[in-house]
């Protein structure tokens, strides 16, 4: 397995990029753990299969290199870099049978058969096809061939690092769960460097020690999934993680007093941002305090989800969504306090830390 360094890397799709709106992928500089669990996530046209296809090398890039534990692959071929690859839809060979698919990858590099063996062996029981071994691909279901591709992502263990493109699409909803749990045991066991692209939080959460979000072709912060819930780096991480996601308020700050409308709060730092930045302030529904105490609320709704409410109110002429327990009593005369550790402050969308 291998350490992926991702070394000023940009790319446009189109010839002669001259703004950053030309460019599918702005620059993207770090560098991953060998042995790392990397889930890319964002939204639709961020950027995320631009930047799987880069690693794997079905994509050079405009700009940058790319290196594999130090070494320079940008020009190899996908064979060449040794990775293996999933997508998010079948790729097999019909006519084989499920037992000859998954051996494949490791035949092709001169696997000796009683390794073969124990390998697919392996494999068949995790993706649960254990019992149609002998069947040819052709008439699968279009979820058992999925999971056959990904048996064959996963079949070998001398490759630099497993890419997956969204390849739990077309299984069934509880079957996802069932595989995810197992590719983060193997993740545990083996170690593999895997980069996993989603555009589900879930999916990223759970599979994931490092979750990379991605927004208008740019890495906007690499976390763990506290971090990215407890300190999101940019607005939009705010937004996209969670549910609901970040309140974001307009604010204004004066030292370390915040004015949000009418109301003022202070914070135990001054937060120090430019001249004319746009400032916000973010607050996860969950560390707002709802009842008798505080500044102001207008509750306008409240929505049943399960074992917690989440109540939809106007603060400072703004709507913010508040999570309460499912026993919460909610006054008339509703009052909120933020907790005062759940507190960001944003300039121009970038977190502002206490460090300046
Ligand atoms: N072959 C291509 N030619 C031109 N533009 C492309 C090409 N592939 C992608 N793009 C553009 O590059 C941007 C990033 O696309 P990309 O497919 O990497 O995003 P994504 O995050 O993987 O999206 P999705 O979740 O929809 O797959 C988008 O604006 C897209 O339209």
């Amino acid at each position: 397995m291998a350490r992926i360094t991702l070394d000023h890397i940009r790319h446009a799709y189109g010839p002669n990029p001259k703004s950053d709106t030309d460019y599918a992928l702005r620059e993207v500089d770090h560098e991953w753990r060998d042995g790392g669990a990397y889930a890319l996530l964002g939204p639709s046209g961020c950027g995320k299969t631009t930047l799987l296809n880069i690693i794997s090398g079905l994509l050079q890039p405009s700009h940058g290199r790319i290196l594999f534990d130090g070494n320079d692959v940008t020009n190899l071929s996908t064979q060449a870099r040794n990775i293996a690859q999933v997508f998010q839809f079948p790729v097999i060979y019909d006519t084989m049978t499920v037992y000859d698919n998954l051996a494949f990858p490791l035949r092709n590099r001169g696997v000796a058969e009683p390794d073969v063996d124990r390998r697919v062996r392996d494999i068949l029981e995790m993706i649960d096809l254990g019992g149609m071994a002998k069947r040819k691909a052709q008439g699968l279901t279009a979820d058992q061939k999925q999971k056959i591709s990904l048996g064959r992502g996963l079949v070998r263990n001398d490759v630099n690092a497993i890419l997956f493109d969204e390849p739990l699409t077309v299984i069934d909803p509880h079957m996802k769960w069932v595989l995810r749990s197992q590719l983060k045991r193997l993740h545990k066991q083996f170690g593999f460097t895997m980069v996993y692209v989603t555009h589900d939080q879930t999916e990223a959460l759970t599979f994931a020690d490092k979750v990379v979000v991605m927004y208008e072709g740019e890495i906007v912060q690499i976390g763990t999934p506290a971090e990215l819930f407890e300190r999101p780096s940019h607005t939009f991480v705010g937004y996209f993680i969670g549910s609901p996601g970040m309140n974001v308020l307009p604010v204004q700050l004066q030292g370390n007093a915040v004015r949000i409308g009418s109301e003022t709060l202070s914070l135990d730092y001054a937060p120090q941002t430019a001249a004319g930045a746009k400032t916000e302030l973010g607050i996860r529904p969950e560390f707002i305090n709802l009842g008798r105490e505080g500044m102001p609320v207008t509750v306008n709704r409240v929505e049943d989800i399960g074992r917690q409410k989440v109540v939809r109110a106007t603060f400072a002429g703004q709507p913010i969504a508040i999570v309460v327990t499912e026993d919460s009593e909610i006054p008339t005369d509703a009052r909120v306090t933020f907790d005062p550790d759940a507190i960001n402050i944003y300039a121009n969308s970038w977190r502002v830390g206490r460090e300046g």
